[in-house]
């Protein structure tokens, strides 16, 4: 007989480093922990610091936040071999029975990096303002197809000469009008916004209606590391 698991939503929070998918995470869990049953899966290349700072700003109970020390390129483990976040989320699943959603934050730093299906059933792309108005035009999988894009820290907009409006309808565009939400911890209609999407989506996947979908695989690129050996994957460093 196997084993009875509980399957949650597993949502993914990717975008280039810095855009605040911690910061996203955090927002979530406080606002919707006492809504869900929760539990979040981070992925740094060599430290814990994203779950130490998710423990840090308490919002969800310690032991209910995990890091995977993915110990090489982040989206490798998000996208090509899944096997550690897998059996992080599977276990988190397991051990807190029965979760309503776990959240797994990509390593991030790369406009391409995007989640594997096999991995989550949908996935958040942050981008934000402070990275310039023109970056949602530049496209790519996770701009183009992630379940949803945020355009975080809209509040910075009139500080960094972005016009807020216009960078919304270039990303709307360039999703062929697929869903794109401006978000900042400041304002909180934005908040609840986020919040009313994330109750919108668990409540399809518990009805068996929510299909995931693949944003599809990265542009090639090339790691470049100290030993000087370096070695090709599927995806571009676009911030490199
Ligand atoms: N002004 C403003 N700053 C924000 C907002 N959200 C996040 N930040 C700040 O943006 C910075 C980066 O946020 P994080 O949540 O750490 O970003 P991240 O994408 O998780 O970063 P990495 O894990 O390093 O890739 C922090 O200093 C946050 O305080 C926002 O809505 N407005």
């Amino acid at each position: 007989m196997t084993e009875d698991t509980h399957r949650s939503l597993r949502l993914g929070v990717a975008g280039p480093v810095g855009t605040g998918k911690s910061s996203v995470i955090a927002t979530i869990c406080r606002h919707l922990r006492d809504e869900f049953a929760l539990g979040v899966i981070t992925n740094d290349i060599y430290t814990d610091e994203d779950a130490r700072f998710l423990r840090s700003a308490g919002v969800l109970p310690e032991e209910r936040i995990r890091a995977v020390e993915t110990g090489a390129c982040p989206h490798t483990a998000i996208r090509d071999d899944v096997t550690m976040n897998l059996m992080a989320v599977e276990d988190m699943e397991r051990d807190f029975a029965p979760l309503d959603i776990v959240l797994v934050e990509s390593g991030g730093d790369n406009l391409t990096a995007t989640f594997s299906p096999a991995l989550v059933d949908a996935q958040l792309f942050i981008l934000d303002v402070a990275g310039g108005g023109d970056v949602a035009r530049k496209g790519g999988p996770g701009i183009a197809r992630a379940d949803m894009l945020v355009i975080n820290k809209i509040d910075l907009g009139p500080h960094v000469d972005v016009d807020v409006d216009l960078m919304v309808s270039d990303a709307t565009a360039a999703r062929d009008g697929g869903p794109v939400l401006p978000l900042s911890r400041k304002r909180p209609e934005t908040i609840e916004a986020l919040c009313d999407w994330v109750r919108r989506l668990h409540a399809a996947h518990a009805a068996g209606k929510h299909t995931p979908i693949d944003p599809g695989p990265m542009a090639p690129h090339r790691h470049a590391p100290e030993d000087g050996h370096s070695h090709a994957h599927g995806h571009v460093h676009s911030r490199d």
